[in-house]
C-alpha cells in the first residue's frame, strides 16, 4: 500500500493545498452551529436584532469562504488524482515492458489489464474522494465531538460514548471489505480471461459452434463475479442502519438530558440546538463512512495488486559489466551442453544440446511437434534463459550480453504471424522505425509479398485489422518475414515462417535470403527447405538425435529417411540414394 502511496510525493504541494482548502470548509461546518446557538441565546430568546444581524452576515460570509474553497479544492483534487493514476499507469507499463517470460508466468494477462484498468481507477477515485470528502468524513466526527464538549460537556458525553464506539465497528468492516473486494477483483479477472480468450478466438468458435459452451463458460464466471460483489456488499450493507440507529438514540439522548438542564438552567436553548446539529453533522460524516468503507476496501485490494506488479523483481536484467556487441556481431551461434526447463515447470524440455552455426550460414531444424525447436530458438534473444550449459554468440555467452543490443542484431519471425492494427508500412516499420520506402520494399521483395502489397487497395497505407484479420496466412507470415528482415540481421530465425508457402515461393525466398548474408535458423517440417542448409539438426523429445547435411543425414539418420519417405515416397529415397 505505501509503495503505491509514494507515487503521490510529486503532488505533495497540490495536495496541502487541496487538504488546506479542505480544512477550511470543514472549520465553517464546525463553527456553523456555534454561531446558530449564539443567535438564537443571544439574538432571538433576547429580542435583540443587532446580534441576529450581525452573526447572520458571519454565517453568510463564512458559507461564501467554504463554497469557493470547496470548488478551488475540486480543482486540485482533479488534478492530482489524474496524474496520479497516470503516473502510476506509466510505471506499471514500463515494470511490464522489463519482464521475462517468466515474470509473465506469474501474472495472467488478462489479470495484468484489470489492474492497469479497474485497480487504476479505483485508486486515482479514492485519491480524489480522499481530497474532497472522505478526509473530511472523520475529522468533522472528530472536529463534532470536540466542539460539542466545548459547547456542553456533559451533554456531549454521550457522543463520546456512541462515536468512538461506531468507530471501532467500522473499522472492523473495513479489514471484513478489504478482503473480500480482493476476492471480487480476482473474480473480475477471470471474466476478464474468459471474454478476451473468447474475442480472440471467435472464428475457432463460429467454426467449431462452440458459442452455447463459450455462453455457458462466461455466464458462470459472471454469475461468480455477481455472487462475490453481493456477498460483499452484503457486510457493509447492514452498517448503515445500525450507524443511523445508534445516533438517532444518541440525538433522543441529548434533548432528554437536555430538556432537565434547560428545565434546570444549567443550559440554553441554544446549546441544545447546537449539539443536535454536530450531532446530526456527524451523523452525515458517518453515512457517507459506510461509502468510504466499500471505496477504501476495493483502495486497499487494488494498491495490494497493483503493488505486487511494481515489487516484483524484472528477472533478467543485464549484469553492469555487461558486454555490447554493437555492429561487430558476426553471428555465428554456438549452443554447448544446454538444457532448459521452463519456469515454474519441473520437465527439462532440452537436454544436452550442442551445436554451431557458424557466420552466414543457414541450419534447419527438424523434429516432431512438441520436440522442442521454438523452445531452443527462444533462448537465442535471451527469451528465456538456458538452465545448463551455454548459449554462445561469437563467442560470448548471451546472458553477458546488453539484451538490446543482443536483441537487435536479431530477426525473429515467430511461429504465429502476429500483426498489429496499423497499415503495412506500419507494420513492416516495426522492425526499424526510420525505415525508408525504399528499404521496406527491399525487405518485401525479398520476403515474397512484394506483388501482393501491390495489388492491395491502398497498397502500402492499407490498413491491416486487428491481428491481422484481413491477410492470409502465408500472407502475414511473409509480412512478418519483411519486418524481421528491414532490420538487416545477423541472425535470422524463423520459427516455421514458410510453413504456408508453397514450395515456388518458398524456394525463392530462401534464394533471396542468401543476399542477406546472415546466420539462419529455420524450423521446418519440410524437406525441400531443409535441403537448402549447410546443416540440419534433427530434435527429438527435446535431445539432439543427429546432425548432418541432406545427403550426409540421409545416408546416416533412419528418422530423416522416414520423413523423407513421407515427403516424397520410398521409390524417390531409393532412387537418391542410388544416384549418391
Ligand atoms: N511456456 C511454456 N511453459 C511450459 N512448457 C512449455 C511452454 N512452451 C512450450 N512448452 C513445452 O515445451 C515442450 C517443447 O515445446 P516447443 O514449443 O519448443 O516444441 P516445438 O518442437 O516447437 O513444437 P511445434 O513444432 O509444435 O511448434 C512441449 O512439451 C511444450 O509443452
Amino acid at each position: 500500500m505505501l509503495n503505491v502511496l509514494s507515487y503521490l510525493k510529486p503532488y505533495r504541494i497540490a495536495i496541502v493545498i487541496a487538504l488546506s482548502l479542505m480544512l477550511t470548509e470543514l472549520v465553517v461546518e464546525l463553527v456553523q452551529p456555534l454561531l446558530i446557538a449564539k443567535i438564537i441565546d443571544d439574538g432571538i430568546l433576547q429580542n435583540d436584532l443587532s446580534v441576529i444581524y450581525k452573526w447572520g452576515a458571519v454565517m453568510v460570509g463564512l458559507s461564501l469562504l467554504a463554497f469557493a474553497s470547496g470548488i478551488i479544492n475540486s480543482f486540485f483534487a482533479a488534478h492530482v488524482s489524474q496524474s496520479y493514476g497516470f503516473d502510476l499507469r506509466k510505471h506499471l507499463f514500463l515494470k511490464v515492458q522489463s519482464f521475462s517470460f517468466a515474470n509473465f508466468n506469474e501474472f495472467q494477462t488478462s489479470s495484468l489489464i484489470t489492474r492497469f484498468t479497474n485497480d487504476v481507477t479505483q485508486l486515482q477515485n479514492t485519491v480524489f474522494m480522499s481530497l474532497r470528502i472522505m478526509l473530511r468524513a472523520p475529522l468533522l466526527i472528530i472536529g463534532g465531538m470536540i466542539m460539542a464538549l466545548f459547547v456542553n460537556v456533559k451533554l456531549a458525553l454521550v457522543l463520546v460514548i456512541a462515536v468512538p464506539a461506531l468507530f471501532l465497528f467500522l473499522i472492523y468492516f473495513m479489514n471484513k471489505g478489504s478482503v473480500l473486494f480482493k476476492a471480487v477483483q480476482e473474480r473480475l479477472d477471470h471474466v476478464n480471461r474468459v471474454m478476451r480468450e473468447n474475442l480472440s478466438g471467435m472464428r475457432l468458435i463460429k467454426a467449431f459452434l462452440r458459442w452455447k459452451y463459450e455462453v455457458d463458460r462466461f455466464t458462470n464466471a459472471n454469475e461468480k463475479l455477481r455472487d462475490k460483489t453481493i456477498n460483499s456488499l452484503r457486510v457493509i450493507e447492514f452498517t448503515m442502519p445500525i450507524l443511523l440507529l445508534v445516533m438517532n438514540l444518541s440525538i433522543i439522548a441529548i434533548l432528554w438530558f437536555g430538556s432537565v438542564e434547560v428545565n434546570t438552567k444549567q443550559a440554553g436553548v441554544g446549546e441544545i440546538v447546537a449539539l443536535v446539529n454536530y450531532a446530526t453533522r456527524i451523523m452525515g460524516a458517518f453515512s457517507i463512512f459506510t461509502f468510504i468503507i466499500l471505496a477504501f476496501s476495493r483502495a486497499k485490494a487494488s494498491a495490494g495488486r497493483i503493488s505486487d506488479v511494481l515489487v516484483s523483481e524484472a528477472d533478467m536484467v543485464d549484469s553492469t559489466d555487461a558486454i555490447e556487441p554493437g555492429a561487430f556481431v558476426k553471428g555465428e551461434i554456438e549452443f554447448k551442453n544446454v538444457a532448459f526447463t521452463y519456469p515454474g515447470t519441473t520437465d527439462e524440455v532440452l537436454h544436452n544440446i550442442s551445436f554451431k552455426a557458424k557466420s552466414g550460414e543457414t541450419l534447419a531444424i527438424l523434429g516432431a511437434t512438441g520436440s522442442g525447436k521454438s523452445s531452443l530458438f527462444q533462448l537465442i534473444p535471451r527469451l528465456y534463459d538456458a538452465n545448463k550449459g551455454a548459449v554462445l554468440i561469437d563467442g560470448h555467452n548471451v546472458k553477458d550480453m546488453k539484451q538490446d543490443q543482443l536483441r537487435k542484431q536479431i530477426g525473429y519471425v515467430p511461429q504465429e504471424a502476429l500483426l498489429f492494427t496499423g497499415s503495412v508500412s506500419d507494420n513492416i516499420k516495426w522492425g526499424k522505425e526510420d525505415a525508408s520506402m525504399e528499404e521496406i520494399v527491399e525487405a518485401t521483395k525479398s520476403a515474397q509479398i512484394h506483388d501482393t502489397v501491390e495489388k492491395l487497395p491502398n497498397k502500402y497505407d492499407t490498413l491491416i485489422g486487428q491481428r491481422g484479420v484481413n491477410l492470409s496466412g502465408g500472407q502475414k507470415q511473409r509480412l512478418s518475414i519483411a519486418r524481421a528482415l528491414i532490420r538487416k540481421p545477423r541472425i535470422l530465425l524463423l520459427d516455421d515462417s514458410t510453413s504456408a508457402l508453397d514450395l515456388k515461393t518458398e524456394a525463392k525466398l530462401l534464394q533471396a535470403l542468401t543476399r542477406y548474408k546472415c546466420t539462419t535458423l529455420i524450423i521446418t517440417q519440410k524437406i525441400t527447405t531443409a535441403m537448402e542448409a549447410d546443416n540440419i539438426l534433427l530434435i527429438e523429445d527435446g535431445s539432439l538425435l543427429e546432425q548432418g547435411n541432406h545427403n550426409e543425414l540421409l545416408k546416416k539418420s533412419s528418422l530423416y529417411q522416414k520423413i523423407f519417405v513421407s515427403q516424397f515416397g520410398e521409390e524417390e529415397l531409393r532412387r537418391v540414394k542410388g544416384s549418391n
